[in-house]
């Protein structure tokens, strides 16, 4: 019980979109990262910490609005997909979830909060290339996964 309080948890979104004027699936798939404003200005989908007596899942939409402007009628999550991380901040242990939404309107503006300096919409090996850890990459390539219709899961 104490482990778990003392862990970080946070929630979030892989938000994708799919462009209609391009490449055929899935190379039309492109991922929404955010640089952070603070530290050493990594990239990460939108995310945060669940707030006490939070739904996990109330977080990630919070956070995908907070962070990037992006509302629940605004995304289309997708079923069948929840990964889970688990990493080291600061010597603490940290579980992120990761849930996966496309963005309805591809067209729709992101907008930042001053938590991020920069957003980036990246094809999948563009964003494992600024995504860095392998646990994220591995989510990333999951999700390409899931949405290839050649997998015949979507
Ligand atoms: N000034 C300052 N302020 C900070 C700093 N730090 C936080 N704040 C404050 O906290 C608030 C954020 O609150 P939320 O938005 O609720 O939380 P999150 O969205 O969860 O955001 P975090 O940044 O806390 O957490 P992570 O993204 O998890 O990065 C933490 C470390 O883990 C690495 N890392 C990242 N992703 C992965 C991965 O997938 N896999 C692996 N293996 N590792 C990964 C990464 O490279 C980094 O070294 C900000 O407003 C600031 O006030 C900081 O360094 N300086």
């Amino acid at each position: 019980m104490f482990d778990q309080v003392m862990a970080l948890r946070a929630c979030g979104f892989i938000v994708f979109r799919r462009l209609a004027q391009s490449s055929p699936p899935p190379d039309n798939i492109e991922y929404l990262l955010l640089q952070t404003s603070y530290g050493k200005h990594h990239w990460t989908p939108p995310k945060g910490h669940v707030d006490p007596g939070e739904d996990d899942l109330t977080t990630a939409l919070r956070e995908t609005q907070e962070e990037a402007g992006l509302r629940e009628e605004h995304l289309q999550v997708v079923d069948g997909f929840l990964q889970e991380l688990r990493y080291e901040v600061r010597g603490r242990p940290k579980t992120v979830l990761y849930w996966l939404a496309e963005l309805r309107d591809p067209k729709m503006a992101v907008t930042l909060s001053k938590e991020h300096q920069d957003y980036r919409w990246a094809k999948l090996e563009e964003a494992c290339s600024l995504a860095q850890h392998k646990d994220l990459q591995d989510t990333l390539r999951a999700a390409q996964q899931h949405l290839d219709p050649e997998q015949g899961k979507y």
